[in-house]
This record gives C-alpha cells, sequence and structure tokens, in this order.
C-alpha cells in the first residue's frame, strides 16, 4: 500500500500492525478507527495540565462515547461529565461510580432529573426554573448550577456556549433569585461550573472566562467545586503544520490563579475541566473508499461513502479535516488538482472537502479523514436508511480489535411496529 498524499499517520505508525486496505476488507467501509496509544496520550496530557493538587479531568464523553474508550478513560484515572440519562447509563455501564460523574444538564424533564438523583450523580442545573425543578424534587439536596458569566468562545457561532447570545447558563444578574430558591428548598449549592465553547487554540478566552467564574463563586461559600469547562483545541491543519495548544503555557497560567484564589477563599476545592474533543479527536481516523470520479461543468467530484450520515462536521460547521489518500495500485498521480470530496447522500451539502489541492485520486483509492474521533461517529446517523459505520480500536501492541459492529439492515427495522 502507498501513502500517496501526507504521511501524518504513518509518521505515527497509527494503524500498527494493519494497513487501511486490511482494515477496510475485515470490518467494511467507511470505518471508524481509533488509536489507543493517543487517546491514552491524551488523558495523560489533561490530566499533567496544572499542579494544583484537587485536579478532576471530566472527559466529556458527547465527543465520543465508545463504551471501550471509555473504558480506558477510567483506566487513566478520569472522571466524566454527561449530558443526558444516555450517556450516564453508559458511563455507569463503563464502570465509573456516581461520584466520578457529573450531570451538566440542559432543558431536562423531571423523570431525566430523577434519574441522575436516583443514582447519587450530582446534577447542575443551568436555569432558575430547573433549580425550581431539583428543589422540588430533591428538597434538602445537594446541587450545582452552570452559570453564564458572559465570555464566549468557539470556532463556530453554533458551539460558543457563553456570553449574550447562547441558552446556556444562567445570567450572574439573577444571583439573588438563585439565593433565594436554594433557600426556599433548603438546597446546599456544592459547585458551579462554566463551559464558554468549544475548540480554543490559544488560551485567553479560557483564562478570561476563569477569572470571570471565580469572582462569580465569590458569592457563594462553602463551594466544594468550581468546574472552568472544556473547549480545548486541536490542531485540525496538520498538513499545514499548524501548532499545537501550548498546554504548558496555560497550565503555568491557571495554577497561579488558582493557587491565588483558594488562599482568598479559605478552602483547597476541587477544580474539574471538562475537555472532550482533546481527548478524543486525535485517536481518530475515519476511513472511506473512492468510488466515482467526475466531472460536472468545470469541477471536479471525488465520489467517496463519505456522506454526511458518518462525519456531520463539514455540513455542519464548514469544518476542515484533513485527508489522506492511501493507494492499493501502481497508478501514479503526477498532479495536484482542486477537487470537491463528496458523499453518498442524497443532499447537493453533502461534501466533505471544497476545493481541495490533493494529487490525482482514483476509483478505488482510500480516504483517511484525520481528527475524526471527536464528534465524529456520536454525530453520525443512518439518514438515507444508511448504516452507521463499525469502529476499531488499535490497541498499544499494534493488534486490532472491533469496539462496535457496523449497523446491520436488520438495525433499520428495529424500532418499527409493523
Ligand atoms: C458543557 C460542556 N462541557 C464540555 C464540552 C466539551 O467541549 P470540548 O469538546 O470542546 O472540550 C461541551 C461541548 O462544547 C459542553 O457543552
Ligand atoms: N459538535 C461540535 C462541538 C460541540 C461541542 C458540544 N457542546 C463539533 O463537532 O465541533
Amino acid at each position: 500500500m502507498q501513502y500517496v498524499y501526507s504521511n501524518v499517520t504513518q509518521s505515527l505508525n497509527f494503524f500498527g500492525n494493519s494497513d487501511p486496505f486490511e482494515l477496510i476488507e475485515e470490518y467494511g467501509s467507511p470505518l471508524y478507527v481509533y488509536n489507543e496509544r493517543i487517546f491514552r496520550e491524551r488523558c495523560r496530557e489533561m490530566k499533567n495540565l496544572v499542579s494544583y493538587p484537587n485536579f478532576s479531568v471530566n472527559y466529556s464523553v458527547k465527543a465520543n462515547s465508545n463504551l471501550q474508550l471509555l473504558k480506558i478513560a477510567l483506566e487513566e484515572g478520569l472522571n466524566v461529565d454527561a449530558m443526558s440519562p444516555g450517556e450516564i447509563f453508559l458511563e455507569l455501564q463503563a464502570g465509573f461510580k456516581p461520584e466520578q460523574i457529573l450531570f451538566i444538564s440542559n432543558n431536562v424533564s423531571a423523570d431525566e432529573m430523577k434519574f441522575a438523583i436516583d443514582r447519587k450523580i450530582t446534577v447542575s442545573v443551568d436555569s432558575l426554573s430547573q433549580l425550581e425543578l431539583f428543589g422540588k424534587i430533591n428538597p434538602g439536596g445537594s446541587v450545582a448550577i452552570r452559570f453564564n458569566p458572559g465570555v464566549g468562545a468557539g470556532h463556530h457561532k453554533k458551539v460558543i456556549t457563553g456570553g449574550k447570545e447562547t441558552k446556556f447558563g444562567v445570567d450572574p444578574n439573577f444571583i439573588p433569585q438563585v439565593k433565594e430558591i436554594l433557600k426556599k428548598y433548603n438546597l446546599k449549592l456544592v459547585g458551579i461550573n462554566q463551559h464558554i465553547g468549544s475548540l480554543f487554540m490559544e488560551g485567553s478566552a479560557y483564562i478570561q472566562g476563569i477569572k470571570s467564574i471565580l469572582s462569580l463563586a465569590e458569592n457563594f461559600e462553602d463551594l466544594e467545586f468550581v468546574d472552568l469547562g472544556g473547549g480545548f483545541g486541536i490542531p485540525y491543519h496538520k498538513q499545514e503544520n499548524e501548532a499545537r495548544l501550548d498546554l504548558s503555557s496555560l497550565g503555568k497560567e491557571l495554577d497561579s490563579i488558582l493557587n491565588e484564589w483558594v488562599k482568598s477563599y479559605g478552602k483547597n476545592i476541587t477544580f474539574k475541566i471538562e475537555p472532550g474533543r482533546y481527548i478524543s479527536a486525535e485517536c481518530g481516523v475515519l476511513l472511506g473508499t473512492v468510488h466515482a470520479i467526475k466531472i460536472n461543468y468545470d469541477n471536479k467530484y471525488v465520489g467517496t461513502d463519505l456522506g454526511f450520515n458518518v462525519l456531520q462536521r463539514p455540513i455542519m460547521y464548514d469544518s476542515h479535516h484533513d485527508i489522506e489518500i492511501y493507494r492499493n495500485s501502481d497508478l501514479p498521480s503526477t498532479k495536484k488538482e482542486p477537487v470537491i470530496i463528496v458523499g453518498n447522500i442524497c443532499e447537493s451539502g453533502d461534501i466533505i472537502a471544497k476545493n481541495r489541492l490533493l494529487p490525482e485520486i482514483f476509483e478505488g483509492d482510500l480516504l483517511g479523514v484525520l481528527d475524526a474521533g471527536a464528534y465524529g461517529h456520536v454525530m453520525s446517523s443512518n439518514y438515507n436508511n444508511r448504516l452507521r459505520p463499525a469502529e476499531v480500536l488499535i490497541k498499544e501492541n499494534g493488534d486490532h480489535i472491533l469496539i462496535r459492529r457496523r449497523d446491520t439492515l436488520e438495525d433499520l427495522i428495529r424500532c418499527y411496529n409493523v
């Protein structure tokens, strides 16, 4: 097999003892492939972000909740956040204890809130009405609150979750009402949290957000934790040598802010962070197959099985993913040309890469979509009644194992009443 374009995965020995053609032959195309070594490395980098002792890395499993990866995160000493009863269910299945889970709820039903409370999982609510609901369900209980101190950041407006234009968090102007509701239901506020948004590549907005949430925390006595949120970015433009987020200087800055703050607060509370993408994006490559090449008017289209049912990020946020080309024949690619890489879904927005300058691609080539381990499979769907791909793990010894099977046609009719 030749790496026709880009050797990012080759230099990482990403596919271990196999090559993409062998994996596709065994598990079908398209296919999500995860590298265990890289996943573990990212867990450790986050754990070592600061030297402040009471520090918890809560993996935000919405990025990738494959059960096998959750078990590895648990082995690495991470805790988790959850956004839904489904995520809680998976986390408990993976072996996390209730005290390792923070349910960061958003507009949940009473039953969903009860689901967490019954399992002794801390619930963070993000509106006054949900705080009232919590108080009615669990008077005298312990609760956390998500605040929105006004700072937002992210790679796209759809993923900015702090500031004035988002549904998330409680506006700090309502702190008096928060206190009234806490008192009314005799609730103990154990923690506060925020999340400014997803994907920052330099730490200034994150630090600004932390300063805001810490100054807000001073309104409350005897907190047990402040959760600073996630959003740590990864370089999606590896083929152009994009720099990594400088974790070392971010960690130093954090350490000095946190140590200083606990001194004035008078208690060594726990600080939590909630990274999702940073933990799982780079351990994942989505493999797909080129089935057709065509020229429509002036555009050259590369037709693949990588529809937006499989990876939604490009259609949803115009996100960039680097693409590698693998070939099992001697066909030469002599020139680079702009191509539009498309999937097999019945919508003209079904584009995975627009006007990408790549060496000539042929039918039968495989493509590797890099950094697909976060918000990849979890956001995939059965649109057009296509089957969601299998997920395979390249273990640390280089062998591969199937960690989620591909959908079957029978799966498509499983929920119908016929
Ligand atoms: C509340 C919350 N925490 C954590 C995350 C994880 O974000 P990221 O994957 O950017 O680290 C998200 C997603 O943006 C989120 O909404
Ligand atoms: N799904 C988004 C990130 C959103 C994170 C959840 N709040 C992405 O793919 O970039």
